[in-house]
């Protein structure tokens, strides 16, 4: 593998350590919760940073850094340079089954400076707090020239509640976590799409950042039902499988980390993700890091317009892009 892995285009190279890399980021999730200490730091308003996040973040970017040390890597958490990096984090291997798709021509010549990755170690960080552990993904999402063209997410408990009330049946019946990944020109793998049901609207949207404006937006979007869920991540991937139709979250909070690697994915599989004017959301290193216009996104591109015309002027007021 050594000689064709070397040959591979960078872009590709760098997808494929990221979907090795994420399965190490799982096993430290699931064991910061099985040893019970959680290392709670609070960062702000609502906003939890545990163990599991600091570890993750160190075990990735690490991991990336060592082996493309050109690429610019921007992690949610801030965490001192010194702090401790084990060695048993550190994964430098490359994902076959990435490395065997060809990479799109208009990215195979794409040099390694000129690549961004977003890395949100942990998303939903408030739910696993809670048990609440499908809601939890790692998401690795790769820009370039500030758009988002890839990425990975991993949900590591995808599967949990099957796997724990099934524990007599075997056990790769339901296999327990997944990673999803994709790049343009190559597809997305580790989901199968399905369409939402026709003649029912079915909104997501935050259950631990909620307010005034989050409710106002909804309402006016007239749903039959609404899924109030953790994680950026976690809601991209029930559009994917057709479980809502539209993610609306009319508020300040989401950051590029939190939307890199979900965008990527989603249009991918024809869907769109914008802020809630409906202007795309930009990648570049020096981008501001908050989605100060909101988060809007729907299972298909053709659907987007309908939910962005609904959304209200004086909401659209205090979400300047
Ligand atoms: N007000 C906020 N402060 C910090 N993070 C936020 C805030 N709003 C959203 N996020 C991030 O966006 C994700 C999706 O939001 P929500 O779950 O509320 O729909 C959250 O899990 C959180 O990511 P993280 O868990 O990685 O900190
Ligand atoms: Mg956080
Ligand atoms: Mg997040
Ligand atoms: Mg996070």
């Amino acid at each position: 593998m050594a000689a064709s892995s070397s040959a591979a285009p960078v872009l590709l190279r760098i997808l494929s350590a990221s979907v090795s890399v994420v399965n190490r980021a799982g096993r430290i999730i699931k064991d910061v919760m099985r040893k019970g200490d959680l290392g709670i730091i609070d960062k702000g308003i609502d906003d939890l940073q545990t163990e599991a996040d600091r570890s993750v973040q160190h075990c990735i970017v690490t991991s990336l850094s060592r082996q493309f040390p050109k690429i610019s890597i921007i992690g949610e958490e801030e965490l001192d340079s010194e702090g401790k990096v084990l060695d048993e984090w550190i994964v430098t291997s490359l994902d076959s089954d990435v490395l065997a798709k060809k990479c799109p021509e208009n990215l195979a010549s794409i040099p390694e400076e000129k690549v961004v990755v977003w890395v949100d170690p942990l998303d939903g960080t408030s739910e696993y707090t809670q048990g609440l552990l499908d809601h939890v993904t790692v998401l690795v999402g790769i820009a370039v020239n500030g758009k988002a063209i890839g990425g990975v997410i991993h949900q590591p408990y995808y599967n949990y509640q099957r796997t724990r009330e099934n524990y007599h049946v075997e056990k790769d019946v339901y296999k327990q976590g997944r990673t999803l990944w994709g790049m343009n020109g190559i597809g997305v793998f580790g989901i199968e799409k399905k369409a939402p049901c026709e003649g029912k609207r079915i909104i997501t949207t935050t259950r631990s950042h909620s307010n005034k404006n989050v409710n106002l937006t909804i309402d006016a979007m007239k749903p039959d039902e609404v899924l109030r869920v953790g994680g950026a991540g976690h809601k991209v991937l029930l559009l994917i499988e057709g479980r809502a139709h539209a993610y609306v979250f009319a508020s300040k909070g989401c950051k590029k980390w939190d939307t890199c690697a979900p965008e990527a994915l989603l249009h991918i599989l024809g869907g769109k993700l914008t802020d809630m004017h409906g202007n795309s959301l930009e990648y570049h290193k020096d981008i501001q890091y908050l989605n100060s216009g909101g988060v809007l996104a729907t299972y298909d591109a053709a659907v987007h317009e309908w939910y962005r015309e609904r959304v209200p002027e004086e909401v659209k007021k205090t979400l300047p892009p």
